[in-house]
Protein backbone atom coordinates (compact mmCIF):
# COMPACT_ATOMS: atom_id res chain seq x y z
CA UNK A 1 0.00 0.00 0.00
CA UNK A 2 1.96 3.70 -1.10
CA UNK A 3 0.31 6.50 0.16
CA UNK A 4 2.10 9.61 -0.53
CA UNK A 5 2.34 12.05 2.40
CA UNK A 6 2.45 15.08 -0.01
CA UNK A 7 0.00 14.16 -2.74
CA UNK A 8 -2.67 12.29 -1.07
CA UNK A 9 -2.85 13.79 2.20
CA UNK A 10 -1.39 17.46 1.85
CA UNK A 11 1.09 16.69 4.76
CA UNK A 12 4.63 17.17 4.20
CA UNK A 13 7.08 14.32 2.92
CA UNK A 14 9.21 13.51 5.46
CA UNK A 15 10.58 10.17 3.93
CA UNK A 16 8.02 7.56 5.59
CA UNK A 17 7.92 4.79 2.87
CA UNK A 18 4.75 2.84 3.34
CA UNK A 19 5.81 0.54 0.42
CA UNK A 20 6.05 -3.01 3.10
CA UNK A 21 2.80 -1.87 4.61
CA UNK A 22 -0.29 -3.89 4.19
CA UNK A 23 -3.16 -2.04 3.45
CA UNK A 24 -6.16 -2.75 6.50
CA UNK A 25 -3.19 -3.26 9.51
CA UNK A 26 -1.36 -1.17 11.56
CA UNK A 27 2.51 -0.45 10.78
CA UNK A 28 4.90 -0.91 13.15
CA UNK A 29 4.65 1.72 15.70
CA UNK A 30 8.71 2.63 15.49
CA UNK A 31 8.08 3.79 11.86
CA UNK A 32 5.84 6.71 13.76
CA UNK A 33 8.61 9.49 14.37
CA UNK A 34 5.79 12.65 13.44
CA UNK A 35 2.02 13.30 14.66
CA UNK A 36 1.31 13.76 10.93
CA UNK A 37 2.84 9.85 10.60
CA UNK A 38 -0.11 8.66 12.76
CA UNK A 39 -2.56 9.98 9.93
CA UNK A 40 -0.64 7.81 7.35
CA UNK A 41 -1.01 4.55 9.76
CA UNK A 42 -4.86 5.37 10.18
CA UNK A 43 -5.03 5.68 6.32
CA UNK A 44 -3.37 2.62 6.01
CA UNK A 45 -5.44 0.28 8.42
CA UNK A 46 -9.01 2.13 9.61
CA UNK A 47 -12.09 1.45 7.32
CA UNK A 48 -12.72 3.68 4.60
CA UNK A 49 -15.82 5.40 6.05
CA UNK A 50 -14.28 5.72 9.42
CA UNK A 51 -11.10 7.36 8.20
CA UNK A 52 -12.83 9.94 5.95
CA UNK A 53 -15.17 10.20 9.20
CA UNK A 54 -11.84 11.64 10.80
CA UNK A 55 -10.00 13.01 8.29
CA UNK A 56 -12.98 15.41 6.60
CA UNK A 57 -13.09 18.81 6.23
CA UNK A 58 -16.12 20.73 4.94
CA UNK A 59 -16.90 21.36 1.01
CA UNK A 60 -13.86 21.84 -0.49
CA UNK A 61 -11.37 21.68 2.44
CA UNK A 62 -9.95 25.51 2.16
CA UNK A 63 -10.00 26.56 5.83
CA UNK A 64 -8.85 22.46 6.59
CA UNK A 65 -6.05 23.30 4.18
CA UNK A 66 -4.86 26.22 5.01
CA UNK A 67 -4.66 24.82 8.54
CA UNK A 68 -2.10 22.64 8.11
CA UNK A 69 -0.27 25.43 5.91
CA UNK A 70 -0.08 28.78 7.86
CA UNK A 71 3.10 27.14 9.24
CA UNK A 72 5.00 27.96 6.38
CA UNK A 73 4.20 31.60 6.33
CA UNK A 74 5.59 31.97 9.78
CA UNK A 75 9.27 32.53 10.41
CA UNK A 76 10.95 31.69 14.23
CA UNK A 77 13.30 34.40 15.64
CA UNK A 78 16.05 32.08 17.33
CA UNK A 79 18.66 33.55 19.64
CA UNK A 80 21.79 32.43 20.58
CA UNK A 81 24.04 33.13 23.36
CA UNK A 82 21.34 31.98 25.77
CA UNK A 83 21.23 29.19 29.16
CA UNK A 84 18.71 26.79 28.14
CA UNK A 85 20.19 24.19 30.63
CA UNK A 86 16.96 24.12 32.27
CA UNK A 87 13.89 22.95 30.26
CA UNK A 88 10.44 23.58 30.96
CA UNK A 89 7.06 22.88 29.38
CA UNK A 90 4.71 22.14 32.52
CA UNK A 91 2.22 25.30 33.02
CA UNK A 92 -1.08 26.07 34.04
CA UNK A 93 -4.23 26.11 31.97
CA UNK A 94 -7.50 27.09 33.73
CA UNK A 95 -5.45 27.01 36.98
CA UNK A 96 -4.68 23.44 36.81
CA UNK A 97 -1.71 22.50 36.59
CA UNK A 98 -0.18 20.07 33.49
CA UNK A 99 2.60 19.04 32.08
CA UNK A 100 2.53 20.82 28.62
CA UNK A 101 1.14 23.56 26.95
CA UNK A 102 -0.78 21.50 24.60
CA UNK A 103 -3.94 19.61 24.94
CA UNK A 104 -6.02 17.11 22.97
CA UNK A 105 -9.30 18.54 21.88
CA UNK A 106 -12.83 16.86 21.44
CA UNK A 107 -13.42 14.73 18.86
CA UNK A 108 -16.68 12.32 18.39
CA UNK A 109 -16.16 8.67 17.69
CA UNK A 110 -12.97 7.47 19.51
CA UNK A 111 -13.79 4.17 18.78
CA UNK A 112 -13.42 3.97 15.42
CA UNK A 113 -10.20 3.42 15.55
CA UNK A 114 -9.62 1.64 18.55
CA UNK A 115 -11.45 -0.70 20.92
CA UNK A 116 -10.48 1.03 23.79
CA UNK A 117 -11.90 4.11 22.45
CA UNK A 118 -11.69 7.05 24.61
CA UNK A 119 -10.26 5.26 27.29
CA UNK A 120 -6.70 4.75 25.81
CA UNK A 121 -6.57 8.31 25.58
CA UNK A 122 -7.59 9.46 28.96
CA UNK A 123 -5.21 6.95 29.91
CA UNK A 124 -2.40 7.80 28.08
CA UNK A 125 -2.85 11.57 28.60
CA UNK A 126 -3.43 11.14 32.29
CA UNK A 127 -0.32 9.20 32.83
CA UNK A 128 1.56 12.02 30.70
CA UNK A 129 0.06 14.71 32.77
CA UNK A 130 -1.38 16.18 29.32
CA UNK A 131 -5.25 17.72 29.69
CA UNK A 132 -7.92 15.72 27.50
CA UNK A 133 -11.18 17.22 27.40
CA UNK A 134 -13.53 14.06 25.69
CA UNK A 135 -15.95 14.63 23.16
CA UNK A 136 -20.08 14.69 24.47
CA UNK A 137 -20.04 12.59 20.98
CA UNK A 138 -17.97 9.72 22.41
CA UNK A 139 -17.91 6.32 21.56
CA UNK A 140 -17.71 5.31 25.79
CA UNK A 141 -20.81 7.30 28.01
CA UNK A 142 -19.58 10.11 30.46
CA UNK A 143 -19.12 7.36 33.63
CA UNK A 144 -17.00 5.17 31.40
CA UNK A 145 -14.61 7.64 31.01
CA UNK A 146 -14.80 9.02 34.52
CA UNK A 147 -13.94 5.76 35.43
CA UNK A 148 -11.32 5.41 33.01
CA UNK A 149 -9.49 8.08 34.50
CA UNK A 150 -6.03 7.88 36.42
CA UNK A 151 -5.33 8.88 39.77
CA UNK A 152 -5.29 12.66 40.28
CA UNK A 153 -6.01 13.07 36.78
CA UNK A 154 -7.41 16.48 36.04
CA UNK A 155 -9.93 16.56 32.54
CA UNK A 156 -12.40 19.12 31.27
CA UNK A 157 -15.19 18.01 29.25
CA UNK A 158 -16.86 19.01 26.16
CA UNK A 159 -20.98 19.82 25.70
CA UNK A 160 -22.78 20.49 22.63
CA UNK A 161 -26.01 23.00 22.63
CA UNK A 162 -28.63 20.16 22.31
CA UNK A 163 -32.37 21.57 21.77
CA UNK A 164 -33.37 18.93 23.76
CA UNK A 165 -33.11 20.81 26.82
CA UNK A 166 -33.71 17.28 29.18
CA UNK A 167 -30.93 16.07 27.73
CA UNK A 168 -28.19 19.01 28.47
CA UNK A 169 -29.88 19.33 31.83
CA UNK A 170 -29.25 15.05 32.41
CA UNK A 171 -25.54 15.53 30.60
CA UNK A 172 -24.62 18.29 32.68
CA UNK A 173 -25.30 17.34 36.10
CA UNK A 174 -23.45 13.68 35.04
CA UNK A 175 -19.93 15.67 33.72
CA UNK A 176 -20.60 17.17 37.06
CA UNK A 177 -20.36 14.12 38.84
CA UNK A 178 -18.10 12.33 36.97
CA UNK A 179 -15.40 15.04 38.39
CA UNK A 180 -15.14 16.81 35.44
CA UNK A 181 -13.87 20.37 36.07
CA UNK A 182 -14.54 22.74 33.48
CA UNK A 183 -16.95 22.67 30.19
CA UNK A 184 -16.06 23.54 26.73
CA UNK A 185 -19.04 24.46 25.24
CA UNK A 186 -18.94 24.22 21.84
CA UNK A 187 -21.01 27.34 20.27
CA UNK A 188 -19.90 26.50 16.39
CA UNK A 189 -22.08 24.25 15.28
CA UNK A 190 -25.92 25.33 16.19
CA UNK A 191 -28.10 23.68 14.62
CA UNK A 192 -26.05 21.67 11.66
CA UNK A 193 -23.26 20.52 10.89
CA UNK A 194 -20.95 21.11 8.36
CA UNK A 195 -21.55 19.95 4.40
CA UNK A 196 -18.71 17.00 4.61
CA UNK A 197 -18.44 16.12 1.06
CA UNK A 198 -15.86 13.69 1.66
CA UNK A 199 -17.55 11.67 4.41
CA UNK A 200 -21.19 12.36 2.81
CA UNK A 201 -19.58 9.75 0.16
CA UNK A 202 -20.04 7.24 3.00
CA UNK A 203 -23.08 8.76 4.92
CA UNK A 204 -25.20 11.54 5.49
CA UNK A 205 -24.33 13.96 7.76
CA UNK A 206 -27.91 13.75 9.06
CA UNK A 207 -29.58 15.97 11.65
CA UNK A 208 -26.81 17.48 14.97
CA UNK A 209 -29.54 17.71 17.52
CA UNK A 210 -28.00 20.95 18.29
CA UNK A 211 -30.42 24.02 19.20
CA UNK A 212 -30.41 26.70 16.07
CA UNK A 213 -31.44 29.57 18.06
CA UNK A 214 -28.44 29.66 20.68
CA UNK A 215 -28.41 33.65 21.38
CA UNK A 216 -26.57 35.43 23.97
CA UNK A 217 -29.28 35.06 26.03
CA UNK A 218 -29.59 31.35 25.61
CA UNK A 219 -25.84 31.71 26.58
CA UNK A 220 -26.77 32.67 29.89
CA UNK A 221 -29.02 31.11 30.82
CA UNK A 222 -27.36 28.19 30.52
CA UNK A 223 -24.54 29.65 32.58
CA UNK A 224 -26.86 29.25 35.25
CA UNK A 225 -27.23 25.34 34.61
CA UNK A 226 -23.95 24.62 35.74
CA UNK A 227 -21.12 25.46 38.38
CA UNK A 228 -18.26 24.38 36.07
CA UNK A 229 -16.50 27.19 34.54
CA UNK A 230 -17.47 27.49 30.95
CA UNK A 231 -15.08 28.12 27.89
CA UNK A 232 -17.14 29.15 24.76
CA UNK A 233 -15.74 26.74 22.18
CA UNK A 234 -15.54 27.59 18.11
CA UNK A 235 -15.53 31.08 18.35
CA UNK A 236 -13.87 32.48 14.95
CA UNK A 237 -14.06 36.26 15.03
CA UNK A 238 -12.24 38.67 17.23
CA UNK A 239 -15.50 40.32 17.92
CA UNK A 240 -17.17 37.23 19.24
CA UNK A 241 -13.74 36.60 21.43
CA UNK A 242 -14.24 40.42 23.10
CA UNK A 243 -17.89 39.71 23.40
CA UNK A 244 -17.54 36.61 25.86
CA UNK A 245 -14.35 38.11 27.38
CA UNK A 246 -16.82 41.19 28.42
CA UNK A 247 -19.93 38.61 29.37
CA UNK A 248 -17.03 37.41 32.06
CA UNK A 249 -15.80 33.86 31.05
CA UNK A 250 -12.14 32.85 32.36
CA UNK A 251 -11.48 31.84 28.86
CA UNK A 252 -12.37 31.34 25.42
CA UNK A 253 -11.56 28.51 22.89
CA UNK A 254 -10.60 30.00 19.10
CA UNK A 255 -11.39 27.08 16.96
CA UNK A 256 -12.72 26.30 12.87
CA UNK A 257 -13.63 23.27 14.17
CA UNK A 258 -10.69 21.54 12.28
CA UNK A 259 -11.98 23.32 9.13
CA UNK A 260 -15.38 21.18 9.68
CA UNK A 261 -17.86 23.85 9.35
CA UNK A 262 -17.52 26.76 7.12
CA UNK A 263 -15.21 27.07 4.76
CA UNK A 264 -13.30 29.81 3.89
CA UNK A 265 -13.00 30.55 7.46
CA UNK A 266 -9.41 32.40 8.82
CA UNK A 267 -7.02 29.95 10.76
CA UNK A 268 -6.38 30.61 14.68
CA UNK A 269 -3.53 32.63 13.43
CA UNK A 270 -4.78 34.75 11.34
CA UNK A 271 -7.76 35.67 13.98
CA UNK A 272 -4.61 36.13 16.43
CA UNK A 273 -3.62 39.10 14.64
CA UNK A 274 -6.41 40.40 14.11
CA UNK A 275 -7.20 40.48 18.33
CA UNK A 276 -3.86 41.83 18.83
CA UNK A 277 -5.00 44.57 16.35
CA UNK A 278 -8.67 45.49 17.77
CA UNK A 279 -8.65 43.98 21.37
CA UNK A 280 -5.41 43.59 22.88
CA UNK A 281 -6.54 43.90 26.02
CA UNK A 282 -7.76 40.62 25.83
CA UNK A 283 -4.97 38.90 26.19
CA UNK A 284 -4.39 40.34 29.47
CA UNK A 285 -7.73 39.57 30.59
CA UNK A 286 -8.84 35.79 29.74
CA UNK A 287 -7.14 32.81 28.97
CA UNK A 288 -6.92 31.96 25.02
CA UNK A 289 -7.59 28.50 23.79
CA UNK A 290 -6.91 27.66 19.96
CA UNK A 291 -6.49 24.54 17.84
CA UNK A 292 -6.55 23.79 13.79
CA UNK A 293 -3.68 21.86 11.89
CA UNK A 294 -1.56 21.44 14.89
CA UNK A 295 1.28 19.13 13.97
CA UNK A 296 4.66 20.07 15.41
CA UNK A 297 5.95 21.63 18.62
CA UNK A 298 6.82 24.73 16.48
CA UNK A 299 3.01 25.12 15.79
CA UNK A 300 2.43 25.23 19.62
CA UNK A 301 5.28 27.67 20.39
CA UNK A 302 4.12 29.97 17.88
CA UNK A 303 0.61 30.17 19.04
CA UNK A 304 1.89 30.55 22.22
CA UNK A 305 4.27 33.51 21.35
CA UNK A 306 0.94 35.07 20.12
CA UNK A 307 -0.42 35.08 23.05
CA UNK A 308 -2.28 31.63 23.53
CA UNK A 309 -2.14 29.97 26.69
CA UNK A 310 -2.85 26.21 25.85
CA UNK A 311 -3.17 24.90 22.24
CA UNK A 312 -5.64 21.64 21.29
CA UNK A 313 -4.90 18.68 18.69
CA UNK A 314 -8.39 16.97 17.36
CA UNK A 315 -7.11 14.23 14.82
CA UNK A 316 -3.90 13.41 16.21
CA UNK A 317 -4.92 11.64 19.19
CA UNK A 318 -7.32 10.20 17.66
CA UNK A 319 -5.32 8.97 14.58
CA UNK A 320 -2.61 7.99 17.19
CA UNK A 321 -5.19 5.99 18.88
CA UNK A 322 -5.18 3.10 16.26
CA UNK A 323 -2.19 1.95 18.11
CA UNK A 324 -3.99 2.18 21.62
CA UNK A 325 -2.47 3.76 24.34
CA UNK A 326 0.87 3.66 22.93
CA UNK A 327 0.20 5.08 19.81
CA UNK A 328 -1.37 8.33 22.28
CA UNK A 329 2.20 8.12 24.15
CA UNK A 330 4.24 7.88 21.94
CA UNK A 331 2.52 10.89 20.23
CA UNK A 332 2.77 12.84 22.94
CA UNK A 333 6.60 12.29 23.48
CA UNK A 334 7.12 13.03 19.96
CA UNK A 335 5.19 16.35 20.35
CA UNK A 336 7.06 16.99 23.71
CA UNK A 337 10.71 16.34 22.11
CA UNK A 338 10.14 18.24 19.39
CA UNK A 339 9.38 21.72 21.61
CA UNK A 340 11.99 20.79 23.75
CA UNK A 341 14.50 20.63 20.97
CA UNK A 342 12.93 23.89 19.14
CA UNK A 343 12.70 25.49 22.71
CA UNK A 344 16.62 24.80 23.44
CA UNK A 345 17.47 25.56 20.03
CA UNK A 346 15.62 29.23 20.04
CA UNK A 347 17.33 30.31 23.29
CA UNK A 348 14.18 30.26 25.83
CA UNK A 349 14.02 26.44 27.17
CA UNK A 350 10.71 27.37 29.49
CA UNK A 351 7.46 27.68 28.17
CA UNK A 352 6.07 30.34 30.60
CA UNK A 353 8.46 32.68 28.88
CA UNK A 354 6.61 31.83 25.50
CA UNK A 355 3.27 33.34 26.38
CA UNK A 356 2.81 36.36 24.24
CA UNK A 357 6.33 36.96 23.67
CA UNK A 358 6.43 37.91 20.18
CA UNK A 359 10.02 38.51 19.40
CA UNK A 360 10.09 35.38 18.76
CA UNK A 361 7.77 35.14 15.14
CA UNK A 362 7.56 37.07 12.64
CA UNK A 363 4.32 37.02 11.38
CA UNK A 364 4.14 39.83 8.73
CA UNK A 365 3.73 37.72 5.39
CA UNK A 366 0.49 36.52 6.66
CA UNK A 367 -0.47 40.25 8.10
CA UNK A 368 0.31 41.56 4.64
CA UNK A 369 -1.96 38.77 2.89
CA UNK A 370 -4.54 39.31 5.68
CA UNK A 371 -4.48 43.15 6.20
CA UNK A 372 -2.84 44.11 3.04
CA UNK A 373 -0.20 45.61 4.55
CA UNK A 374 2.13 44.50 7.67
CA UNK A 375 0.69 45.51 11.26
CA UNK A 376 4.74 45.65 12.02
CA UNK A 377 7.40 48.22 11.34
CA UNK A 378 9.16 45.93 8.14
CA UNK A 379 12.79 47.77 9.59
CA UNK A 380 12.71 46.30 13.14
CA UNK A 381 12.44 43.13 14.95
CA UNK A 382 9.95 44.95 17.16
CA UNK A 383 7.11 43.13 17.67
CA UNK A 384 3.53 45.44 16.81
CA UNK A 385 2.20 43.62 19.80
CA UNK A 386 2.32 44.46 23.26
CA UNK A 387 4.41 41.70 24.61
CA UNK A 388 2.82 41.64 28.00
CA UNK A 389 2.04 37.96 28.59
CA UNK A 390 -1.85 36.63 30.00
CA UNK A 391 -1.66 36.25 33.65
CA UNK A 392 0.75 38.91 34.16
CA UNK A 393 3.93 36.27 34.52
CA UNK A 394 6.36 39.32 35.32
CA UNK A 395 9.39 37.04 33.83
CA UNK A 396 8.23 36.66 30.26
CA UNK A 397 7.84 40.56 30.00
CA UNK A 398 11.52 40.77 31.48
CA UNK A 399 12.45 38.66 28.53
CA UNK A 400 10.77 40.09 25.60
CA UNK A 401 12.14 43.69 27.32
CA UNK A 402 15.80 42.41 27.11
CA UNK A 403 15.28 40.85 23.47
CA UNK A 404 13.71 43.87 22.23
CA UNK A 405 16.32 46.06 23.36
CA UNK A 406 19.27 44.07 22.82
CA UNK A 407 18.08 42.49 19.16
CA UNK A 408 16.08 45.24 17.36
CA UNK A 409 18.24 46.67 15.19
CA UNK A 410 19.58 43.04 14.08
CA UNK A 411 16.89 41.89 11.75
C1 LIG B 1 -13.36 13.44 13.87
C2 LIG B 1 -13.57 14.73 14.60
C3 LIG B 1 -14.61 14.84 15.51
C4 LIG B 1 -14.80 16.02 16.21
N1 LIG B 1 -15.77 16.08 17.15
C5 LIG B 1 -15.91 17.20 17.89
C6 LIG B 1 -16.88 17.22 18.94
O1 LIG B 1 -17.57 16.25 19.20
N2 LIG B 1 -16.99 18.38 19.64
C7 LIG B 1 -16.20 19.47 19.39
O2 LIG B 1 -16.34 20.49 20.06
N3 LIG B 1 -15.27 19.45 18.42
C8 LIG B 1 -15.10 18.35 17.67
N4 LIG B 1 -14.13 18.31 16.70
C9 LIG B 1 -13.25 19.48 16.52
C10 LIG B 1 -12.00 19.37 17.41
O3 LIG B 1 -12.32 19.59 18.75
C11 LIG B 1 -10.94 20.39 17.02
O4 LIG B 1 -11.49 21.68 17.07
C12 LIG B 1 -10.31 20.17 15.65
O5 LIG B 1 -10.21 18.80 15.36
C13 LIG B 1 -8.92 20.83 15.59
O6 LIG B 1 -8.32 20.64 14.36
P1 LIG B 1 -7.22 19.50 14.08
O7 LIG B 1 -7.99 18.22 13.87
O8 LIG B 1 -6.57 19.97 12.83
O9 LIG B 1 -6.31 19.43 15.26
C14 LIG B 1 -13.94 17.13 15.98
C15 LIG B 1 -12.90 17.01 15.06
C16 LIG B 1 -12.70 15.83 14.38
C17 LIG B 1 -11.56 15.73 13.42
Amino acid sequence: AVIDQELDEGIPDTGLDTGPWTAGQVPPIAQMITANDFQIAAKNSMRARDYAYFRTGVLDEITYINNLNIWKKIRLNGFSFSDVSDVNLATTILGYEFSAPFFFAPAASAGRAHPDAEASIIRAAGNAGILYVPSISSTLDIEEKAAAAVDGQIMFHQQYIWSNDTRLRDELARIEAGGFRALFLTVDNTGVVGVRSRYERFSNSGNSAHSSSFTIEALNHLRTLTDLPIVPKGLKTAHDIKLCAELGFPAVYLSNHGGRQVDGVPTAVEILLDLHLQYPEVFDQIEIYTDGGVRRGTHIMALLALGVRAVGMGRPPIFANVFGEAGVTRLINILRQEMITEMMNMGQADVNHWFGNTTFINTRQIELEYFGAPLSVPTSSTPFIHPSPPGGSGSASNVTAKRGTMYMAMD
